[in-house]
């Protein structure tokens, strides 16, 4: 039988997508692991996924798992790439036989950004005008918004951060919902006009972190990422990820979390939400960060016994015939 294991001398080879923030997110991770391992040479190797190259159709439309993950396991799975950078959030809770999630790193701010364009500019989500058009791919951001401020519109958008802000300065929007970590990783934090509280929007799953996916019990490798995991941040992110892999039914749904920790208790908070920001489910539950799992499989539970399983299942039928 082959070994799996990295021979000790070989230049570890970092998978990532070609994206400016994915670069910049895969760069960083390079030279944390150079700095920690001054005997090993590492090197990117930059892979287009298909959520790359569609992108005229809207992401919840195209809803398939690992749209920016999958060519980048492949690589690892065919033993051309020894690990794989992700924003965790793009990354799907059930991952394919033979990897696993390996590191995960400390988080930027999770929260989503508002971002206005100059017609608007010195506004807030509470001032916008009415009819106000904010653009924004996500599913959980629009059910969310429309929960709390039913006379804005909205208007899908897609692309990168570059894109999207060009679009935004085109006047196509008069306001974005961006990650603040993204704007923040590319030195664009300025442009943030608005941090979105936790009380009208809660942030996607692993938002703000970086996951690194390598092979299943690769120990060479998991020895060498392992060094820039961040305890706390794992901690939360395997309760948000829990709360998401028991509720999901498959593509992208209105599903959102904040997690805290205070000493040894973790604090997470979930909701799932219907499209049309009518009805929205959420609740918190608190317990001991070494259950961060548990935890959030317990509340995904009871949320969906209190009706998120019922929007769930509309929202997939939905998605299904369009
Ligand atoms: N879905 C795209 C994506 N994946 C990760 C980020 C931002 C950085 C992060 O959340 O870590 C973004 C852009 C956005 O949501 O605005």
């Amino acid at each position: 039988m082959t070994s799996s294991a990295t021979p000790f001398n070989s230049t570890v080879r970092l998978g990532s997508r070609k994206s400016q923030l994915a670069m910049v997110q895969s760069e960083w991770v390079k030279a944390e692991l150079e700095a920690r391992h001054g005997d090993r040479a590492f090197e990117i190797h930059e892979l287009s996924t298909k959520g790359d190259k569609i992108l005229d159709v809207p992401l919840a439309k195209i809803g398939d798992k690992g749209l920016f993950t999958k060519e980048l396991e492949d690589a690892m799975l065919r033993n051309d790439t020894d690990m794989a950078v992700h924003s965790l959030k793009d990354l799907p809770t059930n991952l394919p036989e033979g990897l696993m999630l390996g590191c995960v790193t400390e988080r930027e701010n999770p929260a989503d950004a508002l971002v206005i364009g100059s017609k608007y500019s010195g506004n807030t989500l509470e001032t916008l005008p009415d009819g106000a058009v904010i653009g924004t791919s996500s599913l959980r951001r629009l059910a969310q918004l429309r929960h709390h401020f039913p006379k804005l519109a909205f208007k899908d958008v897609r692309g990168n951060l570059n894109t999207r802000l060009k679009k935004l300065d085109d006047g196509e929007y008069d306001a974005l919902i961006l990650a603040s970590a993204g704007l923040t990783r590319l030195e664009m934090s300025d442009r943030i006009s608005q941090e979105i509280p936790a009380e009208i929007s809660l942030h996607a799953v692993g938002q703000g972190a970086l996951g690194i996916e390598c092979r299943l019990d690769d120990t060479v490798i998991l020895d060498i990422i392992q060094v820039i995991q961040h305890q706390e941040t794992l901690d939360r992110c395997l309760a948000e990820r829990a709360f998401l892999r028991t509720l999901e039914g498959g593509c992208q749904v209105p599903i959102g979390v904040n997690t805290s920790i205070e000493g040894d208790r973790l604090i997470l908070t979930g909701m799932v939400a219907s499209l049309d920001g009518q009805r929205l489910i959420r609740d918190s539950i608190a317990g001991d960060r070494k259950e961060a799992e548990q935890l959030g499989n317990t509340l995904a539970e009871d949320l969906r016994g209190r009706g998120a399983g019922d929007i769930l299942a509309e929202i997939l039928a939905q998605v299904d015939r369009s």
